[in-house]
């Protein structure tokens, strides 16, 4: 099936016809790239959004056969509710990706029980610190206001979580278009990846997509692609 490739200053458009056409390639390239990490240095580091679009590709992605057992998967953001909420993307994750063949792969959560959203960011940064960084994989998803990751416009913290030169790796969100308080990767640790995929469906992502690559008020989502130091692939669907 053709499929629409438009290439811009700072991303890679990949429009598909059908969403599970989407799932298809993007399973694939993401198997391709985590097979060359563990070729090149022996294991694999993946992080995946949460929300309701990943679903399908997590499906496809966990029947993939790759040597899973040599590949860490991380979250990009989590809401800070355990693993049995509906809420939780660590649930998310478990019931669609850490299945079949990606069942043998090891998961590190970023939500723990703690006494408060920074007391779990700071655990958490000691705790992924050991990981292989940098991340050989992201997967992205976007909200229709332009937010990725938990980096919602109304973070008290916005201009930490999206400084280019944080060290840290994961931080507190406390955001009212967020929901629950949230714990996300930092956009340097993002940004670093080797390959930055952006997932989204439906008319009015794209529409939603085209704005916040317009002019205007610059959204988290191009704030990210504009940090990136390669294009980011952004995989599209109706
Ligand atoms: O925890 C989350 O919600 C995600 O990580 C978030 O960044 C998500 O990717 C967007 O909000 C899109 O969510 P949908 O896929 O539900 O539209």
């Amino acid at each position: 099936m053709a499929r629409e490739q438009l290439t811009a200053a700072r991303f890679s458009w990949n429009g598909f016809a059908d969403r599970r056409e989407l799932a298809t390639a993007l399973a694939g390239q993401i198997a391709d790239r985590l097979t060359g990490a563990i070729a090149e240095r022996g294991s694999a580091l993946l992080a995946v959004s949460g929300g309701t679009t990943p679903a399908k590709l997590f499906a496809m992605l966990s029947t993939t056969p790759i040597a899973w057992d040599k590949v860490t998967v991380t979250l990009v953001d989590e809401r800070f509710v355990p693993p049995s909420s509906p809420r939780s993307n660590a649930g998310l994750v478990a019931a669609n990706l850490l299945q079949n063949e990606a069942a043998a792969a090891r998961f590190v959560p970023l939500y723990h029980e703690a006494a408060s959203i920074e007391d779990a960011a700071a655990a958490d940064s000691e705790a992924l610190r050991s990981l292989p960084w940098p991340l050989d994989v992201v997967i992205l998803g976007m909200g229709g206001d332009g937010h990725t990751a938990s980096f919602f416009s109304d973070a008290g913290n916005l201009g930490e979580l999206l400084d280019p030169a944080s060290r840290r790796i994961v931080l507190p969100v406390h955001a009212a278009s967020g929901g629950e308080p949230r714990l996300t990767l930092s956009m340097a640790r993002i940004v670093a990846a080797g390959f930055v995929a952006l997932h989204i469906e439906g008319d009015d992502k794209r529409t939603a997509f085209d704005g916040a690559m317009g002019s205007g008020a610059k959204k988290p989502i191009r704030r990210v692609i504009e940090a990136a130091p390669r294009p980011i692939e952004v995989f599209w669907a109706p």
